[in-house]
């Protein structure tokens, strides 16, 4: 069935340019958009001052364009949508949901690790009704409760969120906001009904609907699509040393992430110009042929 009104979107953080597993998680979540009749908006996730530029941020919206991922509306800038946090933070403070947590990273060295890596908070700030210091975290205190969710490509999904994550950040010590509060405030704002991404971010859903539930904002459908490894099996990423799109030779790099997710072009289309491909999955994008398998090898990576 196709839904009334479909809104999706690609979150790029502009800390470098895309590599090809970014491509992947953008050309998915374009194709959908697009098969469905569906708006496209782009997201910088410029949380982090530090780590991103202008400059990146720039050169990932020209690499979407000369692969033809076409977005609708102005792009959400998050390092401009400080007010918005706050006043999520300030919700969730005036319902007593968040506490003040002082602990610093060595105080946490030794608490628990989920499958993830993550640490799961041992709850030490949890029951001091105000900030011992002036430095402190903002985190929101999780109840006992699993997280369900469905996932279009994963199916049915659980989370013991006190158990697998514990009380999580939403404003850093820093004063920075956190990810997945902004990711919420944001998606909501921006209208967003289906969220395609990549599957190293399966694990934070939980928690963005727990965020959603608090803050009485709708929860989207989510789907997340297989991530993309290199030779040694790591995730292409710019930690991983992942090259940059390619500027030349388009057509192929296009035809693979197409072939990545369940869809390769038929053979007399692979060389055609990217309007003609991406015209072509548009018109053939089933979510269900995307492989089920967490990881995709590149063959060249
Ligand atoms: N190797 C990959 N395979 C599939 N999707 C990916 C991969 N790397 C990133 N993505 C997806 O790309 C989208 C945008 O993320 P972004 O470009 O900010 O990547 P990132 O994870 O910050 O990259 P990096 O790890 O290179 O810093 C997200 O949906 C993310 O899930
Ligand atoms: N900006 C996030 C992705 C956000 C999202 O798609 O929810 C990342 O770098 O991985
Ligand atoms: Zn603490």
């Amino acid at each position: 069935m196709i839904p009334a009104s479909y809104v999706g979107r690609f979150a790029p953080s502009p800390t470098g340019p895309l590599h090809f597993g970014s491509l992947v998680a953008a050309l998915a979540s374009w194709l959908d958009a697009r098969a469905l009749g569906g708006h496209w908006l782009v997201r910088m996730e410029d949380l982090d001052r530090l780590r991103c530029s202008q400059a990146a941020a720039d050169i990932i919206l020209r690499q979407l364009e000369a692969y033809g991922l076409t977005w609708d509306r102005a792009v959400l800038v998050q390092s401009r949508r400080d007010e918005a946090y706050a006043a999520a933070l300030d919700a969730l403070r005036a319902q007593g949901a968040v506490f003040a947590c002082t602990c610093t990273r060595s105080q946490l060295a030794d608490a628990p690790r989920n499958a993830e890596g993550e640490l799961v908070y041992p709850g030490t700030c949890r029951l001091h009704a105000v900030p011992r210091g002036e430095h402190h975290a903002w985190r929101v205190r999780v109840q006992d409760v699993s997280v369900d969710f469905v996932d279009r490509i994963r199916g049915v999904l659980q989370q013991d969120l006190a158990r697998e994550v514990g009380d999580f950040v939403v404003r850093r010590a820093d004063g920075l906001f956190a990810y997945q509060l902004a990711v919420v405030v944001d998606d909501a704002f921006q209208g967003v009904t289906h969220v395609v991404r990549g599957a190293d971010l399966l694990w934070n859903t939980p928690r963005q609907i727990y965020l959603q539930r608090l803050l009485g904002l709708p929860t989207p459908i989510y789907a997340h699509v297989p991530l993309v490894t290199n030779a040694a099996g790591q995730k292409l990423s710019k930690q991983t040393l992942a090259p940059a799109l390619p500027e030349t030779g388009r057509r192929a790099v296009l035809a693979e992430a197409l072939a990545a997710l369940g869809h390769p072009p038929p053979a007399e289309l692979v060389g055609t110009a990217p309007a003609d491909l991406l015209g072509w999955a548009s018109a053939h994008w089933r979510i269900e042929n995307v492989p089920l398998h967490p990881t995709i090898a590149k063959p060249l990576a």
